[in-house]
């Protein structure tokens, strides 16, 4: 039986764990599906990579109003998809057999694991692991509604998705998060004739209210929007296609045909293949592995000493950033087990790459007005591109940034924006919550570059109604 000084289960976020400090000490990465996780194969980075001319080739419409005519020609599909994933594979497969072939204390696992006990570790096909420390960054995978047709060829997930032959001329997309709203502008940038369907009445939900319905709005004038239907059935529709059938609940249907059905309708974490049970791991109720502060394991609401977890698997963000910044920790802790440091989770930002992108960090109006402790006053403001020279210069009609602040200490409680580049735009404000910058300091201490977008954020800023210390910047 293997034993090992660590086990790391997860070759996403969880490979970067392997630093010159194990040089010399023997490490089993252990991963069942393609190296390089989510992030890289079918996440954050393709996605993005599509995003990107999927922008460009809606230049032309935006060009026209501001008296450029512009062509799109044609959009090469397949072009784009093998230029994409030629760089991502070659970056999984080197990755792959750095670990494979190249570094002599790793052994690397490519197969599924589960625990046999908190150290303790069988694969698929049977061999035994054991190690010192062990660490869980098994991540999230795709959940699909369990209605009949899931799955036909035509029913695709943001896994499958960005690998099809040819641009489809019509795509439905099941959802309303991240995943729909950024392959509903990808679709439609291209071309093909997007219908987004949810569930509720808008989009975006868990955004500030005044985001979302400004979201819901714009995605509505950029494609078929279809909102209030539940998802029934999937059926073959022949010659290639698919219709997806919703209800209303009240005796109503809807049915949409196209050649591609995109299931986005969130992720679940992947601890149920890894027998949390077995090991005595802890769950929370959404189903990840819980955890303490400095990223241990609980059993029966002990942490384990040297039994981490981090990533998908075991935070609610389900985001690349959060994880990157746990794996720092753990590997702080793993390398130091008498020095453990906690995890900071203050003003954890993230971006929707959809058109408009929106970007958020901190509390939405409505949890600012329910949270914060009694007696505080909270105060925003509400400032549109359209309001700035630059604004002018793209004569934008759609952006715009909504602060949340504290009145009496300036201190900012949160701040979203739609639109052009949200997701640069936000991080000063991430800045000023992550080292408690308040507004006035942000808003008057730094020169802000006239007449760059990003006035719009310092117009934002001096438009909240905090409190100015008289020695405040002027
Ligand atoms: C379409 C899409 C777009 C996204 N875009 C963004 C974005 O723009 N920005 C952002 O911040 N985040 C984005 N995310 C989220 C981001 O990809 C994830 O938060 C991140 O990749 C999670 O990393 P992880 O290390 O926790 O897990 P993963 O990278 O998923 O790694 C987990 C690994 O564990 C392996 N594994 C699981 N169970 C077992 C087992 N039992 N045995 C062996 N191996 C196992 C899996 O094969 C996998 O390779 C996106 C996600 C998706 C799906
Ligand atoms: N830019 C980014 O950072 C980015 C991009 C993509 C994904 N992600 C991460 O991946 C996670 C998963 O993304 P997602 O968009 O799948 O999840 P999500 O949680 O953002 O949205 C899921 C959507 O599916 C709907 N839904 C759920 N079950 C349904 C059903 N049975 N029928 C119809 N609709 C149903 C929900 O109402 C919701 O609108 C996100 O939470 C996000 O953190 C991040």
């Amino acid at each position: 039986m293997p034993h090992y000084d660590l086990a790391i289960i997860g070759s996403g976020s969880g490979n970067s764990l392997i630093t010159p400090f194990w040089d010399g000490r023997r490490v089993a990465l252990i991963d069942g599906g393609v190296f390089g996780g989510t992030c890289l194969n079918v996440g954050c980075i393709p996605t993005k990579m599509f995003v990107y001319p999927s922008g460009l080739a809606g230049v032309p419409v935006e060009a026209a109003g501001l008296g450029v005519d512009l062509n799109l020609d044609k959009v090469h599909w397949n072009g784009i998809r093998d230029r994409i994933f030629g760089r991502i594979d070659a970056i999984s497969e080197s990755g792959r057999r750095y670990r494979a072939e190249e570094q002599d204390n790793v052994d690397l696992y490519q197969d599924h694991v589960r625990f046999t006990g908190p150290r303790s570790l069988q694969t698929a096909t049977g061999v035994e692991i054991t190690a010192d420390q062990v660490v869980v960054a098994a991540g999230s995978r795709a959940a699909l509604p369990d209605v009949p047709g899931v799955g036909l060829p035509q029913v695709h997930t943001s896994d499958t998705v960005m690998r099809i032959d040819g641009l489809p001329a019509r795509v439905v997309v099941v959802g309303g998060g991240y995943i729909a709203a950024e392959f509903a502008a990808v679709f439609s940038g291209f071309g093909s004739e997007v219908t987004q369907v949810n569930r509720s009445g808008r989009l975006l939900r868990g955004h500030d209210d005044e985001i979302a319905r400004r979201f819901t709005a714009a995605a509505a004038d950029r494609w078929k929007l279809e909102l209030g239907w539940a998802l029934e059935a999937v059926e073959d529709s022949g010659g290639g296609t698919a219709t997806a059938v919703f209800s209303d609940g009240g005796g109503r249907r809807l049915r949409v045909e196209a050649e591609i059905v995109l299931m986005a309708t969130g992720r679940v974490p992947n601890t149920d293949g890894l027998d949390a049970a077995a090991a005595g791991f802890d769950l929370n109720d959404d189903g990840t592995l819980a955890v303490d502060p400095h990223l241990r394991i609980l059993s029966g609401g002990q942490p384990l000493e040297g039994v981490y977890a981090l990533g998908d698997v075991a935070n609610p963000y389900q985001l690349k950033h959060v994880a990157n910044r746990e794996a720092r920790v753990v590997a702080h802790n793993l390398e130091h087990p008498d020095r453990l440091r906690p995890m900071d989770y203050t003003a954890v930002p993230s971006a929707v790459f959809s058109t408009p992108q929106i970007a958020s960090v901190g509390l939405t109006e409505d949890e600012a007005r329910s949270g914060v402790a009694a007696g505080t006053e909270v105060v925003t403001a509400v400032q549109e591109y359209g309001t700035t020279a630059y604004g002018w210069a793209m004569e934008d009609a759609e952006g715009v940034v909504k602060l949340v602040a504290e009145r009496g200490t300036g201190r900012l409680l949160g701040a979203h924006i739609l639109g052009h580049e949200a997701s640069l735009l936000i991080q000063p404000l991430v800045q000023a919550m992550a080292t408690s910058v308040p507004v006035h300091q942000l808003a008057r201490g730094p020169f802000w570059i006239h007449p760059a977008l990003m006035e719009v954020v310092e117009n934002a800023l001096l438009a909240l109604d905090v409190e100015v210390p008289e020695d405040a910047p002027l």
